[in-house]
């Protein structure tokens, strides 16, 4: 896991480091030259004549150092300042000086003079990218977007300084314009708007500089890694039985719509649940009795209250469970998920059809007698939130912050980039693939979240989600052959191999 922050908090940790006493040049210099060696690193065949575009902020004084470095490596850069560059201040300005000083002509590039730009970034082997960093919070226009997009659509390979110019630190949107990048080298710490799309399709390969401060130890969010898989779900015991491992009731299926609960059924299998119940309603159990040996079923009575003691009976004996796939969305079958949702005594997922009877006002789930995990795609969530999906997919990560802080519970956003959150912490999924977007994934994903459920000890509901999302998705992964055509069983069948995977990664790090 590595600590994640927003444009505030980068802020905040370069001036926590300052108000210590680590100069503000200090870090600066170990920014830029950190850059350096990732850039004569990755474009080793590219230093014939780079191009070094600064603003006039911070994110171009980065690029001041890089030009220095690159001389003491002996590399001549082009340089250019885009603006006026007596408005440079700060250690920007002091490293402006210090490259002018060395005998390096800067040249100031005017709106009038964007062709000589762009004429010298055609010819350019790599454009290195300090135009803006986590300093930008509005959308660009005028003479630098005119810019930015003619250095884009030379479509020479730009490496970008914390990241690429354009991107929102805070969401990973494009505000206007943006120069993609090739390879990102962001500084200090990995920023939310470089593991979100389109931040994520824009930044390329993003590469963490250490710049001398420590990563915050109490940063909110996270970025897993795919080998904190291995660290989540720990070995088990010699002597684990069926018992030990958890039991899941998976309370899906009506009478008609069974493949959702079976495949919810398999992904706990998979995950490692000792024992699955599909606890149907009505003549659905019938139906599933004889599809999956290995999974067991009960009766959910159709009827609401005998359903509901039913439902409240099972878990009594269960360990975790998934409420709402095929559960229905006639009013007895809402009312039914309500209830559960909110009196049953273990922790559950609340996946599809429950979050629709939820919908009308999830914050009863404040209510809710033990823990829950909520597992929107982004229209059930604008439904949970009473907005679009746009609105979800342009800030994911304040929508899932703003439903896990109406809920008090924690909430799995998925699609690509999956975030978990609750009230305290954030998470992102750095894994998956398109191919994952097709029907029965999200129960697969219900499925193995609760079997992490069954088997965490108390308190560790948001890890447990973390570690669900993160089997499910490189299981996706370790599946597809290509970028579709994939089975949702297919997913289930290969979340074991996603663990022994981690594993394996983990081992291979210590
Ligand atoms: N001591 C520090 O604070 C350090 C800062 N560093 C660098 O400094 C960057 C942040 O620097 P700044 O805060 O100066 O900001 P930037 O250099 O990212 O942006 C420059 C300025 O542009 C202005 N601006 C914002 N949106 C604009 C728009 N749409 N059109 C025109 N102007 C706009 C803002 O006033 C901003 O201050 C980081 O991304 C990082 O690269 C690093 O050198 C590490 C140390
Ligand atoms: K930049």
């Amino acid at each position: 896991m590595l600590p994640l922050v927003g444009r505030d908090e980068s802020r905040a940790i370069d001036a926590k480091a300052i108000a210590a006493g680590v100069p503000g040049l200090v870090l600066m210099e170990n920014a830029g030259r950190g850059a350096t060696d990732v850039l004569c690193a990755r474009f080793a065949d590219r230093l014939r004549r780079p191009l070094v575009v600064g603003g006039l902020g911070q994110n171009g004084g980065d690029a001041w150092v890089v030009a220095r470095h690159l001389l003491v490596r002996g590399v001549c850069a082009e340089c250019v300042v885009l603006g006026d560059p007596a408005k440079v201040a700060g250690d920007a300005r002091v490293n402006l000086d210090a490259l002018r000083g060395l005998g390096v002509d800067v040249r100031a590039v005017a709106e009038s003079d964007l062709e000589h730009l762009e004429s010298l970034a055609a010819r350019a082997s790599v454009i290195v990218d300090g135009l803006f960093g986590t300093g930008l919070d509005r959308v660009i226009d005028g003479f630098r977007a005119d810019a930015i997009q003619r250095l884009a659509a030379t479509e020479v390979p730009s490496f970008a300084l914390d990241l690429p110019s354009g991107l929102d630190a805070q969401t990973g949107a494009v505000l206007g314009v943006v120069l993609p990048a090739r390879v990102t080298a962001t500084f200090a710490a990995h920023k939310r708007g470089l593991h979100q799309h389109p931040g994520v399709d824009h930044a390329g390969d993003v590469v963490l500089v250490d710049i001398g401060v420590p990563a915050p130890r109490d940063a909110r969010a996270s970025l897993l890694e795919r080998f904190d898989l291995a660290r989540l779900v720990p070995r088990r015991a010699a002597d684990a039985h069926k018992g030990s491992a958890g039991h899941v009731a998976i309370f899906a299926g009506s009478p008609g719509r069974t493949g959702a609960a079976l495949l919810s059924g398999l992904g706990a299998m998979r995950a490692g649940a000792g024992l699955v119940t599909l606890a149907a309603r009505g003549a659905a159990r019938a139906a599933l009795d004889t599809k999956v040996i290995e999974l067991m079923t009960s009766e959910i009575p159709e009827a609401l209250e005998a359903g509901v003691a039913a439902a409240l009976r099972e878990c009594e004996q269960r360990d975790a469970g998934v409420l709402g796939p095929g559960v229905g969305l006639d009013a007895t079958a809402r009312a039914y998920t309500t209830r559960v949702a909110i009196e049953a005594t273990i922790p559950l997922v609340l996946d599809a059809d429950a979050l629709s009877a939820l919908a009308g006002d999830p914050t009863v789930l404040t209510k809710a007698r033990a823990p829950r995990v909520l597992t929107p795609h982004p229209g059930e969530a604008a439904r949970l939130l009473g907005t679009t999906s746009a609105e979800v997919q342009a800030a994911r990560y304040h929508a899932a912050e703003q439903l896990a802080a109406r809920t008090g519970q924690v909430v799995v956003l998925k699609g690509a980039r999956t975030i978990i959150a609750s009230r305290e912490r954030l998470a992102v999924c750095p894994a998956g693939t398109p191919a994952l977007g097709v029907a029965g994934t999200g129960d697969v994903l219900s499925g193995v979240i609760a079997a992490m459920l069954a088997s965490a000890s108390e308190g560790d509901v948001f890890d447990a989600a973390c570690a669900g999302v993160l089997a499910h998705a490189m299981a996706g992964e370790l599946a597809a052959v290509a970028d579709r055509g994939l089975f949702a069983r297919e997913v289930a069948d290969a979340v074991p191999h996603a663990l022994a995977r981690s594993r394996a990664h983990a081992a291979s790090a210590t």
